[in-house]
């Protein structure tokens, strides 16, 4: 087997052997913008967590570590909402804001660096608070938000991008990030919170065109539990990433809680790969008002109870996203750990 064939080999068994190491199920970390937000940034501001890159990127890999110490064995970046364009309108030249994308992956790589060591001087696997400081295989996945993330008016809630937006542009705006994101070190991409069939296609296509050799996983969001919220069929969109090699993973983030069980099991009938699920606390995002509200009606109670039935049902890689923190992570690692084989 040569080189090229050998690598792809390993890249397209990353998430099993990962999952494999961990015991069968791991954990994704969880809310990040939100969580910085909660650490007092103002990120009213259309790059969202990457406007921290900018202002306080201690504070990002401060979270990062608050996440590895809730028991995290994969970690985002803060790449969610920073794109070339963004920081282009910003006033950044080319050079600069190609450099800012690579720096999100390099402070969450740092933040493992400082973990490991934190995980050697320690004497056992938790500390007296309760952190979690064992030595463990831990992935860094780079985050690429839909581009309805970086239009920052809430429309990757809505998937309606409009008629002019078509595969070819949306591929020729993600291009240059994607690349760089692979080249950055990270160990695999996260496609995340993809709202629409179209993104989810022009995603799979970039990663075949532009021979890109770090694998990715693909994660949308729903908001009735059956489509993803375009109201593309959430099958379809799994089975794109069913039929990308180089996806290793689908899955659902962004999503309230309640409608979790019932995604799961739809992907499942159409995928084989390792499924993925990070909720967020239930919240809707109003794009309008710029805030998070409470839905009315059936409240999403908290989820943490759920995630056993949701690795019953088929998940393997739990985690949070908008507005859970570093306790809800911590008690998801609590909750999987009877089942973990390590
Ligand atoms: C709107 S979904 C945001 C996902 C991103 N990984 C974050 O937690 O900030
Ligand atoms: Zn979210």
């Amino acid at each position: 087997m040569g080189t090229v064939d050998a690598n792809a080999q390993s890249s397209s068994s990353l998430i099993k052997d990962f999952l494999h190491k961990c015991g069968g199920v791991a954990v994704i970390d969880g809310g990040f913008a939100t969580e910085l937000e909660r650490h007092g940034a103002d990120l009213n501001d259309p790059l969202w967590s990457a406007k921290c890159l900018l202002t306080d990127p201690h504070l990002v890999r401060a979270v990062h570590l608050d996440y590895l110490e809730a028991g995290a064995d994969i970690i985002l970046s803060s790449s969610y909402q920073a794109t070339i364009q963004g920081f282009k309108a910003k006033g950044y030249s080319l050079e600069e804001s190609e450099s800012l994308l690579k720096r999100s992956v390099e402070i969450a790589c740092e933040a493992r660096d400082v973990y490991y060591t934190r995980c050697c001087k320690s004497s056992s696997d938790h500390s007296t608070d309760g952190k979690v400081l064992k030595q463990r295989p831990i992935l860094v996945a780079a985050s690429v938000g839909s581009y309805g993330a970086y239009l920052a008016d809430g429309s990757e809630y809505s998937g309606e991008y409009g008629d002019a937006i078509d595969l070819k542009f949306l591929k020729d705006f993600h291009r240059r990030r994607v690349q760089l994101l692979a080249e950055s070190g990270a160990d695999l991409i996260a496609f995340e919170t993809v709202p629409n069939k179209l993104e989810a296609q022009a995603f799979v296509e970039l990663l075949e065109e532009e021979d890109i050799k770090t694998p990715a996983w693909l994660s949308f969001n729903s908001k009735d539990g059956i489509n993803v919220v375009s109201g593309d069929s959430l099958s379809e969109c799994a089975a794109i990433g069913e039929s990308c090699e180089k996806v290793l993973a689908v899955g659902i983030n962004c999503t309230p809680p309640r409608f979790i069980l019932d995604l799961i099991r739809s992907i499942n009938q159409v995928t084989t790969k390792p499924i993925l699920i990070y909720p967020n606390s239930g919240e809707s995002y109003d794009g309008d008002r710029k805030e998070w509200v409470r839905n009315t009606g059936i409240a999403d109670e908290d989820f943490v109870p759920y995630v056993n039935k949701w690795c019953d049902a088929g998940a393997s890689l739990v985690g949070g996203c908008c507005r859970t923190t570093p306790n809800t992570i911590r008690e998801i690692h609590h909750a999987l750990s009877s089942r973990r084989t390590v």
